[in-house]
């Protein structure tokens, strides 16, 4: 049984399709990233699934259950929004103690159980704040512990990572993740990061225009990317042209080598970047093809490159990947 299943899903803007017949199953109990360039239908999809925006044509499932014209609070999802929208005159305990509020549960026991959920995020000493004497971090993690507390099904969670610092970002990824293995629910979770995506996801969905271009578990679609747009917006590969087709080529499979045999670029170093662990070598031949090679700093150490320098960007003919055309 799927947790989710969108069949030939289409929401249109007045003319405009912004999502374009997309069928897709979501396992049980998995964590699902959708991501695409901006304007790709990754928020409306999911806002179709929450019940916050009507589906243009097709049908969405739940567990097996038809919910496409039902209202968000009877389908057995939950959504944590970007702005996490915490009532601002509401303690902590209070703002996650909300939606038992709203189903009648018992005061004493709708607050014992915003104590558990905010123990669960970690939050459990703060429960008498207000929103305001709170970090951006911990409200998220009350908008999370009170989209959580109502036992969904399918958790949706909007872009949750874009407003924290890198480091704060790293920290609740790993949280989300341990979050969604505890509890064994589903999590479908938009992001504009392709890192995010192969951080967190049993299934990367990666749509273009309105169409999802590829499904898989992350790994699958790094080294198999169905497309040149794909490749592209996984990043980490090289898209060159062969023939009337295109290969991609990761550019950590790439090296700077003119002696040895096989595929190559000659070309001219347009851009060095030090990225710590790795250098970012990017090559220009002299009719504008680029290429770049992302090479361990101690191989970049041995090398006497610099900018400018005539370059030979060479991989392996078995590390090229045929992209459909
Ligand atoms: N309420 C609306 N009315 C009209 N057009 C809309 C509305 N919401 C979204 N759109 C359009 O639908 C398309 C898809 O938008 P959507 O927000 O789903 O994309 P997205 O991939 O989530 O983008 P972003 O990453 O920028 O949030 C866009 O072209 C957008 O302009």
């Amino acid at each position: 049984m799927n947790d989710v299943e969108l069949v030939a899903v289409t929401k249109r803007y007045g003319g405009a399709v912004a999502v374009d017949a997309i069928d897709l199953a979501i396992p049980t109990a998995s964590y699902t990233c959708l991501l695409g360039p901006s304007g790709c239908g990754k928020t409306s999809t999911l806002r179709m699934i929450a019940g916050h925006e009507s589906v243009s044509d097709g049908d969405i499932l739940l567990a097996g259950r038809n919910v496409t014209l039902l209202p968000p609070a009877s389908r057995g999802t939950a959504m944590m929004f970007q702005s996490y929208a915490l009532f601002p005159h509401l303690s902590a305990r209070d703002n996650v103690a909300f939606g038992l509020r709203m189903r009648g549960t018992p005061k004493a026991e709708r607050l014992a159980k915003a104590d558990q959920f905010l123990d669960l995020v970690q939050l459990g000493a703060l429960a008498d704040r207000l929103p305001a004497q709170l970090s951006g971090g911990q409200q998220q993690r009350v908008a999370l512990a009170r989209a959580l507390i109502t036992g969904p099904r399918v958790l949706l969670l909007d872009e949750p990572l874009s407003a924290l610092d890198p480091f704060l970002r790293a920290k609740m990824r790993e949280e989300l993740k341990r979050l969604q293995r505890e509890l064994g629910i589903s999590f479908i979770h938009v992001t504009h990061s392709q890192e995010e995506a192969m951080a967190l996801a049993d299934l990367a969905v990666v749509m273009d225009h309105g169409r999802i271009v590829q499904a898989a578990p992350p790994r699958e679609v790094f080294e198999r990317p169905t497309s040149a747009f794909v490749a592209r917006f996984i990043g980490g590969h090289n898209v060159l042209p062969r023939g009337e087709r295109a290969v991609a080529v990761r550019t950590d499979r790439c090296r700077l080598d003119a002696g040895t045999e096989g595929p190559r670029l000659e070309g001219r170093v347009r851009a060095l970047e030090y990225l710590g662990s790795t250098v970012r070598v990017v090559v220009a031949t002299p009719d504008g093809t680029e290429a770049e090679a992302l090479l361990p700093d101690s191989a970049f150490a041995s090398s006497t490159v610099t900018l400018g320098d005539a370059a030979t960007l060479a991989w392996n003919a078995a590390d090229e990947h045929a992209l459909a055309a």
